[in-house]
Parts: C-alpha cells; sequence; structure tokens
C-alpha cells in the first residue's frame, strides 16, 4: 500500500449534485477511487443552479449566473465536509479561487453538441420556424446563425426531464452536449452530432473536473496523490486552452463563445466562434500550434485573434 492509504483513515468524501448525470460522474470517480483501494462516499449537495431548475424558483436579485452550480460544492469544500467534488468542466467558472485546485482532469468524452428529434434528423430539415428547446445563449446564437427562422423555448430541467418534454411535444427539437446523454446511456436519442466547426462546443464540454482543497495538509496532500492517476494530461491541456480563450472575452458559460482544442498528429487544432445573438454575425477562426506551445500561449492567441476580427464588439450585443 502506498503513503496516501496510510494517511486516509476516513472514506474518501466525495461531493456531487443530486441531478442524474451529475451522480453519474461522482459514482464514474468513485468506482475508480475503488478500484484503486480507496475508501469513499458521495455525499449529495444541492445547489442554487439546482434550486432554479424547480418551477416556481424566484432568483435573488444579486445572481449574477456564475458558478451558480458549484458555489454551495466549494462551501463543503472549505468546511471539509467533503474532500473532492466533480464537476462537469463546462459548468465551473474560468477562474478557481487559490484555496481549491483542479487535481484531476479525466478523459474527455464527446466533446460535440448533438441534435435531438425524432421527425426531423437533422438541424437542415426542421421545417421553417421550428421550435428548438434550448436556453443557452451560445447555441440559440449558433443556431440562428445556420437557420435564421427557429424559435426557440425554455426547456429546463435535468436530461430526462427535457427528453420527457420533447416527447410531450413542448418542442419540436433539443440541442444537447453529446456526453450527457452518452454518460446517461440515452444516445438512441442523437440524430446528429452536430461538427466543432458548424456548432462549436462550450469551453470544457465533455470534460469532467475533479475540485479538491490546495492546501498543504497531510490528508489533502494524499487525497490529491489518490485522485492524480485519472488526470489526462491531454485533455487537461485542451480544456486549459478553451478556458483561457473564454476568459480573455469575458469568461462565463452565458456568453456566446464556442471554444474547442483538439491533439491532432503533432499538433494542437482549435476552432473558436463568437456569435451575435441574432446570428446574423459572427467571428471564428481555426488555428493549429505546435506541441510546445503552452495552452496559455494558445488560448490567448485565439482570444486575441478573435478580438482583432471584432469578437468583443459581438460579445457587447449579448450584454444589453
Ligand atoms: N449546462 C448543463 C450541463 N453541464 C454539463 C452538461 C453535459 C455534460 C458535459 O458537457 O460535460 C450539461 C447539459 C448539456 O449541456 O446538455
Amino acid at each position: 500500500m502506498s503513503k496516501e492509504h496510510d494517511i486516509l483513515t476516513t472514506p474518501i468524501r466525495i461531493g456531487s449534485r443530486g441531478s442524474q448525470l451529475a451522480l453519474w460522474q461522482a459514482n464514474h470517480v468513485l468506482y475508480a477511487l475503488r478500484d484503486a483501494g480507496h475508501a469513499a462516499e458521495i455525499e449529495i449537495i444541492r445547489t442554487t443552479g439546482d434550486r432554479m431548475q424547480q418551477p416556481g424558483f424566484v432568483p435573488p436579485a444579486n445572481l449574477d449566473g456564475k458558478g451558480i452550480f458549484i458555489k454551495e460544492i466549494e462551501e463543503a469544500l472549505e468546511e471539509g465536509r467533503i474532500d473532492l467534488a466533480v464537476h462537469s468542466l463546462k459548468d465551473l467558472p474560468t477562474q478557481l479561487a487559490p484555496q481549491f485546485t483542479l487535481a484531476a482532469i479525466p478523459k474527455r468524452a464527446d466533446a460535440r453538441d448533438v441534435w435531438v428529434c425524432e421527425p426531423y434528423w437533422a438541424l437542415h430539415t426542421l421545417p421553417m420556424g421550428g421550435r428548438i428547446g434550448t436556453t443557452s445563449p451560445r447555441r440559440r446564437a449558433q443556431l440562428l446563425a445556420l437557420r435564421p427562422d427557429v424559435q426557440f423555448v425554455d426547456v429546463r430541467g435535468n436530461i430526462d426531464t427535457r427528453l420527457k418534454k420533447l416527447a410531450a411535444g413542448q418542442c419540436d427539437a433539443l440541442v444537447l452536449a453529446a456526453a450527457g446523454l452518452d454518460r446517461l446511456k440515452r444516445a438512441e436519442w442523437v440524430h446528429q452530432r452536430f461538427s466543432p466547426d458548424e456548432i462549436c462546443p462550450a469551453p470544457g464540454q465533455g470534460a469532467l473536473a475533479i475540485e479538491t482543497r490546495s492546501s498543504f495538509t497531510d490528508r489533502d496532500r494524499a487525497i490529491r496523490q489518490a485522485i492524480a492517476f485519472l488526470d489526462h494530461p491531454e485533455t487537461r491541456f485542451c480544456v486549459e486552452a478553451e478556458r483561457v480563450t473564454l476568459d480573455a472575452l469575458g469568461g462565463g458559460c452565458s456568453l456566446p463563445v464556442g471554444a474547442h482544442c483538439v491533439p491532432e498528429f503533432n499538433k494542437w487544432r482549435m476552432f473558436a466562434q463568437v456569435v451575435a445573438p441574432d446570428g446574423e454575425s459572427m467571428v471564428q477562426i481555426e488555428t493549429e500550434a505546435t506541441f510546445d506551445t503552452s495552452s496559455e500561449t494558445l488560448g490567448q492567441w485565439v482570444a486575441d485573434d478573435l478580438k482583432s476580427k471584432g469578437a468583443l464588439d459581438l460579445l457587447s450585443l449579448s450584454a444589453s
């Protein structure tokens, strides 16, 4: 047994939201830790974001939308009620407070967005004025850029709730992350996986983030060592570059910004899109970088390139 097993005398406590997808993700980490010989358990934490998805929720005046799925989880981490938190990386703000660390970023699943719609098997076969259920400003803007005639309906809730609302006719189609549907074994609902140069995914989409405390107590150090084997350096590089781009454009998951980096032979390839809310104008770039480029440099390049093409003007339209 390695040293961290001696220090970790009580089970590793994993904090998770209670949604199906969050619990799938937390269980994925739980089983990996148990396979590695650690005792571990899950603690479910209710976040502001979860409460917002309940009918009748009245948002507080000071709600800025950033980090609404993580506030209560970070509080539990800070108070030592949990040892690590499993998040969807795309829901994490681009800047973490210094007392927290992303101790592992596991191998990314399919990062793409997908089209979910039985009768119309692709976006271009949806009839004029078709209603797509998505509240994401990025997806709305990108979809309008491809199909200016489509309409949107607010379809919220967890993945099964949204699929039920689709089946009940509240909308004609959904656009969702492939990763969530794949993880919950709902891939039979997927009719088309959008290419990232068509609908560029959110920064970090499809990746998990394992957040721990940064402190150097024996236990916290042992926790980070115990989880380190789940880290996938290629994924970490890609999502860091994507998050640097988003951060340089102002951060926040409500911006209509897509960024997607992939390793390719001996280089990195990155796509990024910034779209005006009405879809009428957009800037997009595709760039390559050698493997010795840092994620910070690549992400910053991409942001600078987008800015030089007018991205900030498009983003100011979504602020107003
Ligand atoms: N914003 C909600 C959210 N956060 C993470 C995922 C999917 C899983 C992932 O992207 O890792 C989803 C649902 C969706 O966008 O369809």
